[in-house]
């Protein structure tokens, strides 16, 4: 079996005293696209952004493309593995959809802006916005716009890519040309953990289906067994909810 892309044991986390994550247990294996589900305030975010370096857990160990993030004088090791999109899409107005992508390169990764530039337009490419790579976000949809934004995360080559809600700030018919660029990642063997409300993105794209409820893994399974067959009686009320709208 290969060694997990990510291995979260006995995670813990508290805000105040409020316990938001109790003793979470989840690995991610090599190319698997992972998808939490849940209702709001269940933890999905918290566990995102704790695989994803955000946020510090207060219990329990975290591998990451093994960068033990629990450990606090290695956990920057993991700038350049991974990267994230979030339900804001956060692009400078007063930059093209090219110079939002390249500028964590120049910037970050030193490169010269040519091969910042080359990168860029590969990962443009990817998203299909080579061609609108000098308008600016005033000048691109919300869905493009939100496409910028994983160019801008997968221009950095990552090993890992993390979505919060990506769909969520966007009109109804803007979702599916971004789910639409999430399914191509998939397909090219990315590793993906998703948190969504799309259930339909769960339902087609995910190799498995967490169900988050008050903190704890409440089930998990292959999307036919969450979705047709939920086990969990919490699973069943969540999804006859979601359902239903
Ligand atoms: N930085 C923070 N400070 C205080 N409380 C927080 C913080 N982040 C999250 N919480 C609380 O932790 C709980 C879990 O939040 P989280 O965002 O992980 O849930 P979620 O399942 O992703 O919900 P949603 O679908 O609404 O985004 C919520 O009660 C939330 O209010």
């Amino acid at each position: 079996m290969s060694k997990p892309a990510i291995a979260l044991s006995n995670v813990t986390k508290s805000f105040g005293s409020t316990q938001v994550l109790k003793d979470i247990s989840l690995q991610v294996t090599p190319g698997e696209v992972l998808v939490l589900i849940g209702a709001s305030g269940s933890g999905k975010s918290t566990v995102l952004r704790i695989m994803s370096g955000l946020e510090t857990a207060d219990g329990g160990e975290i591998w990451v493309n093994d960068v033990p993030l629990h450990d606090t004088r290695r956990s920057r090791e993991i700038c350049g593995h991974v990267g994230m999109v979030f339900q804001q899409f956060n692009l400078f107005p007063h930059k093209t959809a090219l110079g939002n992508v390249t500028l964590a390169l120049i910037k970050a990764q030193n490169l010269s802006s040519a091969e910042a530039n080359k990168r860029g337009m590969a990962a443009l490419e990817r998203v299909g916005l080579a061609e609108r790579a000098q308008h600016y976000p005033s000048q691109l949809s919300g869905g493009q716009q939100q496409r910028v934004a994983i160019a801008r995360a997968l221009a950095v080559e990552p090993k890992i890519m993390f979505f919060d809600e990506a769909t969520s700030a966007l009109d109804p018919e803007l979702v599916g040309e971004v789910t639409e660029v999430m399914r191509g990642l998939a397909r090219d063997g990315m590793t993906m953990v998703v948190v969504t409300h799309e259930m339909g993105f769960a339902r087609k794209t995910a190799d498995r289906v967490v169900f988050m409820d008050k903190g704890v893994i409440a089930e998990q399974g292959v999307p036919e067994q969450i979705f047709v067959n939920p086990q969990n009686p919490r699973t069943q009320q969540f999804l006859s909810r979601v359902l239903e709208h």
